[in-house]
């Protein structure tokens, strides 16, 4: 017996180094190895991140990993000793065994504090009061060995959670870290664009018409309509001038201001990253709120049964049945598993911003895309520019060029790209004030210029030239789109645009319908190029000239159909239909706005990344199952083998220790199974 529980913690001692050392296990390839080298990268980023997630990030970091090292130490020293005393005590002298009591209980301390919690304060039961009954009835029989193993089973497991947790947001940040995120800041009288983290307190931040307010701060001058319904939902604009107060994440509508920098740490992008990651890791899907629930539900019922079977069958088999429960393991199974995931999914550039929409993804019956920008390239060409009236094709795209400026609108892109292609020489535009789904205006000396769509110059009353109709009819037959600039009231040109299809676009969506998924089109532009789309991808439902709240709308429609909808979009027009879809997909680069508010962001900004997700959501809910299985069978086992005559503690654990790593393994199996197909492929 002795020499079978010297076997079985040397077994055990191995598991507790290879879960506090990871880093030192040298060239064996075992499957923590290669764990290991899946999670490597971001070990070389360590210093960087630290920097990257809190304001004063480094020294608070580092206390705590030291503080998080200290312990570990002390932990390991008392278990090492407590141990040799137990096994030397049992080997040579038993009576000297019952020195190792005193570690024993140091190092089991939180399990009985939690457990005075629960008889004293009535805290909810948890699984400790069952491990306090278990080892201190062990220690109490001399089963001084079996119950370091126990013991170091249990501060394996802590320490899994722990790490676990750790590397996984590590990851996750690491994928952050590169999200472009700049502002135009004043500095010695001139604009300056500058990375977002690297804005202080104080500094003088210009925001225009199109753009998101990066901090949060005081208007210093200028006068804008600001959307602010990200922040408190409602709906209409709201006029900010000097004095006033403006926040991270609302968005110009018109008009520009110059910002005094009040909080950056609180508010800057890599603070709201830390947010969101700190969530996102301690978010808990359903799976693991049942595991949390079964858990505690089956620790009553099992003390009463080994209490029942302490009077039947004696104290050998009652204490089996303490152990046979599964404790943390199914918590810590459920949990890995779902972190793994978002490890993949983080590696493969798919940034989650909540775990559940794992979850969520496998309901997902309808997907509904954004045309511009997303299931086209970002930004489209200028396939020709037309002048009316006495105007030249050149003058018309200085002018729009002028207007769009700073705009992040594909269409701003176009025309900025090719004015700037053909050496165009670009004003500055004043005041310009841009409405979303239809386009701007904005002021160019004495002139006012307006661009943008059709619908807009209609709307305006301006009197359409026939030669634009013409010219509209041609360019929609062709599926391109026309962008109509005027002066002061009087239509003068039109730019005609040539969007290109996403080069993985065919494929994914052809693997989406392959999926039985219903597939829809959604877009602010003209019927005519919306539908020549539709037709090129077969997608049988389409919309087009929708406006930012009708696209919400349609959403709510499907949804009310009893859909579960997948939306994907990139533009400022896009924010509200994120906002009402079960899961909501942005491209990375797509407006502040847009990434602000999707749940999910395809970093790489390939639509392939769509499919990917749904695959890992598939294979989640499948490795969650396979995995409490892997904890809850051997449990069941135990129970039933209590009553087998020769069964004792040890073997008992062992199977509990095999659980632990059947559980552990198969939570941590995609990872090591995907790191494999990436090496290969
Ligand atoms: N910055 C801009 N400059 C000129 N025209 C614009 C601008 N923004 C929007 N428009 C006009 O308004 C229309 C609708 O814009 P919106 O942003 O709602 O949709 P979109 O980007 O064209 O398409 P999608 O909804 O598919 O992304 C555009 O097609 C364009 O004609
Ligand atoms: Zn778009």
């Amino acid at each position: 017996m002795a020499l079978l529980e010297l076997a079985l913690l040397g077994f055990s001692g191995g598991f507790f180094y290879a879960g506090k050392k990871p880093e030192k296990t040298g060239n064996k390839r075992n499957a923590l190895a290669r764990l290991r080298a899946a999670l490597a990268p971001i070990k070389a980023h360590k210093q960087s991140l630290q920097t990257f997630i809190a304001e004063s990030p480094d020294q608070e970091a580092d206390e705590k990993a030291l503080a998080d090292q200290r312990e570990l130490k002390r932990t390991a020293s008392v278990f090492a000793g407590s141990t040799a005393i137990a096994v030397a005590g049992t080997v040579l002298y038993p009576p000297l065994a019952v020195l190792s009591v005193p570690g024993a209980v140091y190092l089991l301390r939180d399990v009985y504090v939690n457990t005075a919690d629960t008889v004293i304060k009535g805290k909810p039961v948890g699984v400790d009061p069952l491990m306090a009954i278990f080892t201190t009835s062990m220690l109490y029989q001399g089963h001084f060995v079996v119950s370091h193993f126990f013991i170091s089973l249990y501060l394996l497991n802590r320490q899994l959670i722990k790490r676990v947790k750790q590397e996984s947001k590590r990851n996750i940040i690491d994928v952050f870290r590169d999200q472009p995120s700049t502002a135009w800041v004043i500095i010695d009288g001139t604009e300056v664009e500058q990375q977002v983290s690297a804005i202080r307190e104080k500094a003088i931040v210009v925001v225009r018409a199109g753009e998101s307010v990066p901090v949060d701060g005081q208007v210093l001058e200028g006068f804008a309509a600001v959307d602010q319904h990200m922040l408190t939902g409602e709906s209409q604009p709201v006029e900010k001038s000097a004095g006033d107060t403006v926040f991270a994440c609302t968005v110009v509508l018109t008009g520009s201001i110059h910002v005094q920098v009040e909080k950056t740490g609180e508010e800057t992008a890599s603070a709201r990253i830390g947010q969101i990651l700190n969530s996102t890791v301690d978010f808990k899907t359903s799976k693991q709120l049942w595991a949390e629930k079964i858990t505690q539900q089956t620790v009553m019922p099992t003390l009463g049964l080994s209490a029942l079977t302490l009077a039947l069958a004696g104290p050998t088999t009652a204490l089996i049945f303490i152990n046979s429960h599964f404790r943390y393991r199914l918590m810590l199974a459920t949990s890995t598993s779902a972190l793994t995931f978002l490890n993949l999914a983080a590696q493969k550039g798919v940034l989650l911003k909540s775990g559940i929409i794992l979850e969520k993804m496998q309901n997902i019956d309808t997907v509904v895309f954004d045309k511009t920008g997303t299931l086209t390239l970002e930004t489209p060409n200028v396939a020709e520019v037309t002048a009316f009236g006495d105007w030249d094709a050149n003058t018309i795209l200085g002018l729009a060029a002028s207007v769009e400026g700073r705009q992040s609108h594909p269409v701003a892109k176009a025309i900025c790209n090719k004015a700037a292609a053909l050496g165009l020489q670009v004003e500055a535009s004043h005041e310009a004030s841009y409405q979303v789904g239809y386009g701007l205006v904005a002021s160019i000396g004495k002139q006012q210029i307006q661009v943008g769509s059709l619908r807009y110059a209609q709307q305006q009353g301006f009197a359409i030239p026939p030669a634009l109709l013409d010219k509209a009819e041609q360019c929609h037959l062709l599926g391109n789109s026309l962008i109509i600039v005027s002066v002061d009231g009087v239509i003068a040109g039109a730019i005609e645009l040539q969007a290109t299809i996403r080069p993985e676009t065919s494929a994914v969506i052809q693997r989406l319908r392959d999926q039985g998924l219903s597939l829809h089109i959604i877009s602010g532009d003209h019927p005519a190029p919306t539908k020549r789309l539709a037709e090129t991808l077969h997608i049988d439902n389409y919309h087009a000239e929708v406006l930012p709240e009708t696209k919400a709308e349609i959403i709510k429609q499907l949804q009310a159909e009893g859909r579960s909808v997948c939306y994907i979009g990139d533009g400022i027009n896009d924010a509200i239909a994120l906002k009402e879809a079960s899961v909501s997909v942005s491209l990375r680069g797509a407006s502040s706005v847009a990434t602000d508010t999707a749940e999910v962001i395809l970093m790489d900004q390939n639509l392939n990344r769509l499919c990917d997700l749904f695959q890992l959501a598939r294979e989640y809910d499948q490795n969650v199952k396979t995995t409490s299985q892997m904890v809850i069978i051997p449990s069941l086992m135990n129970l039933g083998l209590a009553f087998v005559p020769g069964y004792g503690l040890a073997a008992s654990m062992t199977l509990s220790a095999t659980s632990v790593l059947a559980g552990f393994g198969s939570s941590m199996l995609p990872l090591i199974r995907h790191q494999q197909t990436r090496i290969i492929g």
